[in-house]
């Protein structure tokens, strides 16, 4: 990179924010509160206001000519600037004034995001615009180091025309001062030093303003030997804008040299990356936002076409192995992932990979001029390949406002944000008195960030791994550990939305605690009885009960003292539990497609729960069960169910509730029905020959089934009937083995009689013993 003036670098990268970013406001405008604006020129002449034009002829002995800028020049040209000027130094302003200047720059720090506690206001000049008076479009030069923007405050007094032009990044706006010239109050209007501005002619009466320099004074955090306090105002501007419209994206600025890690410090910058270092750390100061230093990995996949691409692989065309000779085309993939990380001193930050797009990337040389570290090429194939992949690697000076950095953080993976989260809770206790409302605050902001980008875990297929129920648990556990009841609101809002498999046993448990019963209650039953959101072609696959808040009842109905609720509490929020799970289960029998697993297993936890806290409506549960047998299924679930059952509650209570003991007692009974006798295998060859069709063949197929003498037959049939035969078999679970018989024409199926049916009647029959045996 060829040598740079200092301030050339700065507006350079200024420029390429400025490509990258949306033009945003550079300027805002307001009114001086005070009535009466005192002011006078040094020797005590008082200048009263409204000004008339005859006032305006005696101020001509103290005001001169206003020269204009030009490069370094100052030089008079009425052509361009026609206005009257007296110097700030000579002229006073009351306290009262000066008092209501001082509120307004509150504001304008505020609209500008600068630091308000260093943001200087210097009365430059008093300029008297008498008709004719005009400023030709013009930037201000940087008067003073540190000058970021300027401030015109237009005094009363009765004018027409002299509007104020401001224009920046494409947008303009025309500023008339209407309470000014009403001579009502003091108008001003700020903006950044790069804006191009004017002032149009003055038509009438006499417009006088003063104008001040808005400074930024360097932060006093000891001495910085060689710092350079000066901002360049064209990159805060740009830096400003693109925080106001991209907060959360961060800024990343590309060196111009490659630093190792342990490298990558202020004191080791090289040459031009001084000088960038030097600008972005002065602009992320005076903005309040985070410096971090850091590697960037870029990967980058296009189309890429060595001459061959289209020509068949026999073309004889082969590439000449120059990268150089490579047309390049779409990309498939640009990714780039910062990572590395090292704060402002160049120490060690704990920092995770965090991804960002092309367009935050700046950097002085542009991203197609860059050396890749690593390339590889894959020509035509056929049908795949003529793609290009480039990595490219740099180092980086990485910026985001203060505010912004919680959601940063959980942009780095949830994982990270929640360990970094325990981390900062678990200190708390070593803050001190001080730092602690802050620090709590911290955590509160983290939590709330990690809280809006909870994943998304309705289906399984978009769960994260197993190991992320873990640090979502320890998330919800901690949370209502930091005490502000709002975050507890939110969190379950957003996870009744999207997350049907968080374990909440903790969270429920900590919150009743922390929070007591008569805040959580409400929320816990709008949890328990929210609809869940249907999928995007607007169906519900998730509904009833979801297993989560059975769990958590369960924790809650075992704990000695219900984690605080009172016995009715708990049983309204078990019975709400019941009726939907309930509902759902009876909604799943009428509808003939099921989605969703049945929902047993939610079944079988919200029971436990219901006995655990002798609920009264342990009897609807039970009832359930009998009332939709086809989700309840009797060996496969309903017996198993019940064993357990009453395992849990002999454990619970020594005693079984009545309902349950009735329960064992039915199934008991339908047990000891089926096995009332083994059953006995068939005396004869005589099957069951319900074969449910009447053509031809099946008539054949059944008669044979139902003769007692015969074992085999053979019935000759074209392959298509045949094939109908087998079907018939196999879907009416026929005691009959096929065969094709390859001879005669048409071929015919050969049929041999099984036991199958018994055989299987006895396997029941023994199992249901076994079944039997456990409910003894
Ligand atoms: O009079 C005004 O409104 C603007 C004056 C100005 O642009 C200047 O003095 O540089
Ligand atoms: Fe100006």
């Amino acid at each position: 990179m060829a040598k740079r003036k200092k301030t050339q670098i700065a507006k350079e990268i200024a420029n390429a924010i400025g490509a990258a970013g949306k033009p945003g406001h550079p300027w805002c405008e307001g009114v001086i509160e005070e009535g009466e604006s005192g002011l006078a020129i040094s020797d005590a002449c008082p200048i009263r206001l409204p000004m008339r034009p005859a006032d305006v002829r005696k101020l001509a002995e103290v005001a001169a000519q206003a020269p204009y800028g030009k490069g370094t020049q100052t030089i008079v040209d009425t052509g361009v600037r026609d206005t009257l000027e007296i110097d700030g130094g000579q002229v006073e302003l009351s306290p009262e004034f000066l008092e209501a200047i001082h509120i307004a720059g509150r504001n304008i720090a505020d609209e500008l995001q600068l630091d308000a506690d260093r943001l200087q206001f210097d009365l430059y000049k008093l300029l008297i615009y008498p008709k004719g008076g005009f400023f030709l479009p013009h930037r201000d030069s940087e008067k003073r180091i540190g000058m970021v923007a300027t401030m015109i405050v237009v005094l009363p007094s009765k004018f027409g025309g002299g509007d104020l032009l401001i224009r920046h990044g494409g947008r303009q706006e025309a500023f008339s001062f209407p309470k000014a010239r009403a001579q009502k109050q003091s108008q001003y209007v700020a903006f950044f030093a790069d804006c191009e501005h004017e002032v149009a002619k003055v038509t009438s009466g006499v417009r006088v303003c003063l104008a001040f320099n808005l400074i930024l004074k360097p932060k006093r955090k000891g001495s910085k030997r060689g710092s350079d306090p000066a901002v360049d105002a064209a990159l805060l501007s740009q830096v400003r804008n693109w925080f106001q419209h991209r907060a959360s994206d961060p800024l990343v600025f590309a060196l111009e040299h490659q630093y190792t890690e342990a490298g990558l410090k202020p004191g080791y910058l090289k040459g031009a990356d001084k000088e960038l270092h030097r600008s972005v750390a002065t602009v992320a100061e005076s903005l309040g936002s985070r410096l971090y230093f850091g590697q960037v990995e870029r990967h980058l996949c296009q189309f890429a076409d060595d001459g061959s691409f289209g020509y068949s692989r026999r073309g004889n065309r082969r590439w000449s192995g120059d990268y150089d000779d490579l047309t390049i085309g779409e990309s498939y993939e640009d990714e780039i992932v910062i990572d590395g990380w090292r704060d402002a001193d160049g120490e060690l930050a704990a920092l995770a990979p965090l991804g960002c797009d092309s367009s935050q990337l700046i950097s002085l040389i542009p991203a197609e001029d860059w050396v890749p570290t690593r390339q590889y090429y894959e020509g035509y194939t056929g049908n795949a390949g003529n793609t290009l992949d480039r990595w490219y690697h740099k180092s980086v000076i990485v910026i985001w406002p203060e505010s912004e950095h919680f959601e940063i953080v959980t942009q780095m993976g949830l994982n990270f944000a929640v360990a970094e989260l325990l981390e900062r809770r678990a200190s708390l206790h070593q803050c001190d008195d001080d730092e602690l409302e802050q620090a709590c605050d911290n955590c509160q902001k983290l939590a709330e960030c990690t809280i809006e980008r909870w994943p998304d875990r309705k289906y399984e297929q978009n769960a994260p791994g197993p190991d992320s129920q873990t640090w979502l648990k320890q998330f919800a556990a901690e949370l209502p550990r930091l005490e502000e009841l709002s975050l507890i609101d939110r969190f379950l809002e957003v996870i009744s939305m999207r997350d049907w498999r968080v374990d909440l046993d903790q969270f429920v448990m900590n919150s009743l605690r922390c929070f007591g019963a008569d805040s959580i209650l409400p929320l816990l039953h709008r949890l328990v009885e929210c609809e869940p959101p249907p999928n995007q072609y607007g169906i519900r696959f998730l509904e009833g009960l979801a297993r989560r808040d059975a769990k958590w009842l369960l924790k809650v109905a075992k704990d000695k003292k219900h984690g605080g609720l009172s016995r009715d509490q708990l049983h309204g929020l078990l019975s709400s539990a019941a009726a939907k799970l309930s509902a759902h289960s009876k909604k799943l029998v009428e509808a003939r497609h099921r989605r969703g697993d049945p929902p047993t297993d939610c079944w079988r936890v919200l029971t436990q729960a219901i006995i655990a806290a002798q609920a009264d409506c342990f009897d609807d549960m039970i009832g359930l069960q009998d009332s939709c047998p086809s989700v309840f299924e009797f060996r496969s679930f309903q017996v198993p169910a019940a064993v357990k059952l009453r395992q849990f509650a002999l454990k619970q209570h020594d005693e079984m509730p009545g309902a349950l003991a009735d329960w064992i007692e039915r199934l008991k009974v339908r047990l000891v029905d089926a096995t009332s006798g083994e059953p006995q295998p068939p005396s004869d060859f005589r099957r069951d020959s319900k074969v449910g069709c009447e053509c031809k063949y099946c008539l054949q197929l059944s008669q044979f089934l139902a003769d007692p003498t015969m074992h085999q037959t053979q019935i000759p049939a074209s392959e298509h009937n045949r094939s109908h035969m087998e079907h018939v078999i196999n879907s009416q679970r026929l005691d009959v083995q096929t065969k094709t018989i390859r001879s005669g024409s048409p071929y015919s199926l050969g049929l041999t009689k099984t036991l199958a049916s018994h055989d299987a009647a006895v396997k029941q029959y023994h199992s249901d013993l076994k079944l039997l045996s456990t409910l003894q």
